[in-house]
Parts: structure tokens; sequence; C-alpha cells
């Protein structure tokens, strides 16, 4: 079966067509949907098996980036969304899609009290563009990471240093296996704490990032696929393999609940 997957876009996001290009690439079906239709309608929610935030500048990153996007999840939509995440729904949020899911609160712990980490402006204090070497952890539950060695991807944001309310916190990120994915050493663009590039819940179903894998889902995406030899050429280039992890993880029928 091909997954069917939802992605939500809103005035000012601009990388949903990427995205649902990545995921039809990895094998999906997808439907982009306005989030004003979603408000309306709830339980469309119940019809999808992963769900994409994409990336962009949503409401102009008034207040700030994400901040005005996640409120209005959080106060009409915050309910079905636990409940996908419950039936077992993988959700992804990319760059300002990741600002949205801290905001919101479902990451990293969708039954936090409180905001426990946040995206800040960069420590340079603009907007930075460019392609940046990172790994998964391969210990953490994240099932978008799984499999991936080192690889680079574009990062592209002015709010990207991920901050976090307390050491209590961060180290109890660690011990969950909740930090997904770090920059390499020395590569840290924004400032980021621990040098974290990506953020997954406790269950390792939802996974934000800042940098962009819908933008290399081929090889010739790199800047340097010319000179990287036909090994790096025929391999699957590592943006897709997120979008793959995704779609195989809801196709293997033990990870999800019917209910
Ligand atoms: N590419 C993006 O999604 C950018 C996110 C956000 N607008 C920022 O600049 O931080």
């Amino acid at each position: 079966m091909k997954p069917n997957t939802l992605i939500i876009r809103t005035a000012g996001t601009n990388c949903d067509r990427e995205l649902a290009h990545a995921f039809q690439l990895a094998g999906a079906d997808t439907h982009t949907l306005h989030l004003n239709e979603l408000i309306e309608h709830p339980d469309r929610l119940e019809t999808f098996d992963i769900v994409g935030f994409p990336g962009g500048f949503s409401y102009g990153d008034d207040i700030s980036a994400g901040r005005i996007f996640a409120n209005r999840l959080r106060h009409r939509l915050y309910e079905p969304l636990l409940a996908a995440i419950d039936r077992g729904v993988p959700m992804i949020g990319i760059c300002n899609g990741f600002q949205v899911l801290v905001k919101l609160g479902l990451l990293p712990d969708p039954h936090a009290s409180e905001q426990l980490v946040t995206l800040a402006d960069n420590t340079l204090g603009r907007f930075i563009d460019k392609w940046t070497p990172m790994a998964a952890d391969p210990a953490s539950a994240c099932v978008w990471t799984k499999g991936l060695d080192p690889f680079d991807l574009p990062i592209a944001h002015g709010e990207g240093r991920l901050a976090v309310r307390n050491d209590n916190v961060l180290q109890q990120l660690r011990e969950q296996g909740q930090i997904a994915l770090r920059y390499a050493p020395g590569h840290n663009p924004n400032g980021s704490a621990d040098d974290i590039a990506g953020l997954c819940d406790p269950t390792g179903l939802v996974l934000g990032l800042m940098p962009h894998p819908e933008r290399f889902v081929d090889p010739t995406q790199h800047p340097q696929w010319t000179r990287r030899g036909d090994k790096f050429l025929q391999a699957e280039a590592p943006g897709l393999t997120f979008f793959r992890n995704a779609v195989q993880h809801v196709q293997t029928p033990t990870n999800v609940n019917a209910g």
C-alpha cells in the first residue's frame, strides 16, 4: 500500500512542493491541505498515515518563526495530532516546520506541561544558507534517520539556534535518544546547544530538523556531485533515505495501531 501523506501549508509556506516530491519519490501519495481547511475538518487527519510540516516563512515569521502557525495548531488541532501519534503516524517538521513543532509543544515531549526548547536567532544574527555536514545518532529512537551514514544537507534559516530550558532538559534528551541529528564537530552554523540539528519525540515517530532533506533527494543536487565519483552518484541521496524510512515504517503492519 502507498502511504497517504498529509502536507500542511499556510500563508508563507514555501517548501511544500519539494516535500511532496520527496515523499512521492519515496513511494507515498501526498495531499497538501491549507491549515484553514484542516481546522474546519479536523477529522481529515484520521485518513493520513504520515504528516509533514514544510519549511518557509509562515505568516512572515511574525512574532517569531513558526509561532503563529504553532498557536493555531495548539488551540485547534492538538488533540487530533496527539491521536495521530498514538495511532503510530510518523511526522516530520523541516526548518519552519521544526520551529512549528517546538513552539506547538509536540517536540520534544508532547505531554510536557511547558515549552522545553526553542529555536532562536542564529548567533551570527542573520539568515544563513549553506550545505552543512552532519550525522544521525545511531542510538536515537528516530524512525526517520535510521541507517544514515554522515552526510551533507543544505540549511537555510535565520532562527535555527536550538536553546534548551536548562541542563536537565538536555540531559534527558540525550538519555532518551531524542537527539536524532547533530552538525559535524566544527560545523555548527547557528550556535545550537550540543550541535543539535534535529530532535525527535520519545517514541521516535516525530522528527523536527533545521536542515532540508527534501532538497537532497537526488545525488546531483549536491554541489560537488561531478567530483564525488560513481559510487556517490549511484547511491541513494541521504535526504531521500529520511522519507523512505518513514514510508517503510508505516508499511510494516506491526508499527501501526489500526485502533
Ligand atoms: N527555510 C525555512 O524554513 C526558514 C525558516 C524561518 N523562516 C527562518 O528563517 O528561520
